[in-house]
């Protein structure tokens, strides 16, 4: 008899199916800007019945809202304000989707900020909220809480991978996200409930984050970090969000953390090869 492996342990035990997006619900974090935005509206083009967006960023949530309405219909489409560090927002706003919409099938965890030199806060958006939201998915959407099973999204980042010297804690949070996915997407309550768990890990994208409008001048590095990323090769919003419905689509993405940058299109990166004994 072999070491234990913990990976075998855990051998999936249901059979999931492709997705078709067309009549499903869903909610985007951060989904008023940048990579949110554009999955908000790549959903809405696949014809999913209604999507909700969470953002704490008011003005931009009803201009988005607004914008995406004209183009997608008015009942397809809601706002709400939500700080995704609160728990009890974010809980709340998981229930009303479902409660509004009368279920729930996808959710992208999608929510981000730049800015490490709020330590907490880059926790709490970056990472808290990613863990605390595919919970609550799993609580909603689970084939045994009454739903039909889903998908999770979650947004981590190619520095997820690798270390960046000048932003070792966005790069922490976004080392977790890729742990934490990997990690849950084989968990036994995740999978018995039918609902799939990956991350999309763009590398550098065309949004307002990389302008890093709130880092304060004399935060160290800050100046730095703002010169790197000025008009820096990157992806558009909409290259990512395209990614992130063929990872919902297609079940060959379950508990995957999927690579995408401007060079590099959709690429599954497998973690090492090590075995827990
Ligand atoms: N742009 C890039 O180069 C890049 C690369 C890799 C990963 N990412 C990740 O992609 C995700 C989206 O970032 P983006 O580039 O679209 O940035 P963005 O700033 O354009 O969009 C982020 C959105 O999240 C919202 N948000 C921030 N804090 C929030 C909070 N506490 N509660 C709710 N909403 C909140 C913002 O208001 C905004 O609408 C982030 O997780 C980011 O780390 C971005
Ligand atoms: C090289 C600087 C990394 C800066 C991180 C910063 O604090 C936060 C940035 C926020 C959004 C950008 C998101 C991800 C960056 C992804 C890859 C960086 C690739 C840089 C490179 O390899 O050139």
């Amino acid at each position: 008899m072999g070491p234990f492996n913990f990976s075998q342990a855990c051998i999936l035990s249901s059979i999931s199916t492709d997705m078709d997006i067309h009549g499903k619900v869903a909610i985007v974090t951060g989904g008023a800007d940048g990579i949110g935005r554009a999955i908000v509206e790549q959903l809405l083009i696949k014809g999913a019945k209604a999507v909700t967006i969470l953002d704490v960023n008011v003005e931009t949530g009803e201009k988005t809202l607004e914008e995406l309405r004209q183009e997608y219909g008015e009942d397809r489409l809601v706002f709400v304000k939500c700080d995704v560090s609160e728990a009890t927002l974010l809980e709340a706003a998981f229930a009303s989707t479902k409660s509004r919409f009368g279920g729930l099938d996808i959710v992208c965890n999608n929510a981000g900020i730049g800015n490490e030199f709020k330590l907490d806060l880059c926790v709490a958006v970056n990472l808290t909220a990613v863990i605390r939201g595919t919970y609550l998915a799993v609580e909603h959407m689970g084939t045994k809480n009454g739903g039909n099973g889903g998908v999770v999204i979650n947004t981590a980042s190619t520095s997820g991978f690798y270390a960046i010297p000048l932003s070792p804690i966005y790069v922490a949070t976004k080392h977790g996200v890729v742990g934490f996915t990997r990690s849950v997407a084989k968990e036994p309550m995740v999978v018995d409930n039918g609902v799939r768990v990956s991350a999309i890990c763009p590398g550098v994208t065309k949004t307002s984050i990389i302008d890093l409008k709130d880092v304060d001048e004399k935060s160290r590095y800050g100046n730095i970090l703002r010169k790197v990323f000025k008009n820096p090769q990157g992806m558009t919003p909409t290259d990512v969000a395209i990614s992130v419905i063929t990872m919902i689509e297609d079940t060959k993405y379950d508990g995957s953390t999927c690579m995408v940058t401007h060079k590099t299109p959709l690429e599954i990166v497998d973690q090492p090869n090590i075995v827990m004994t």
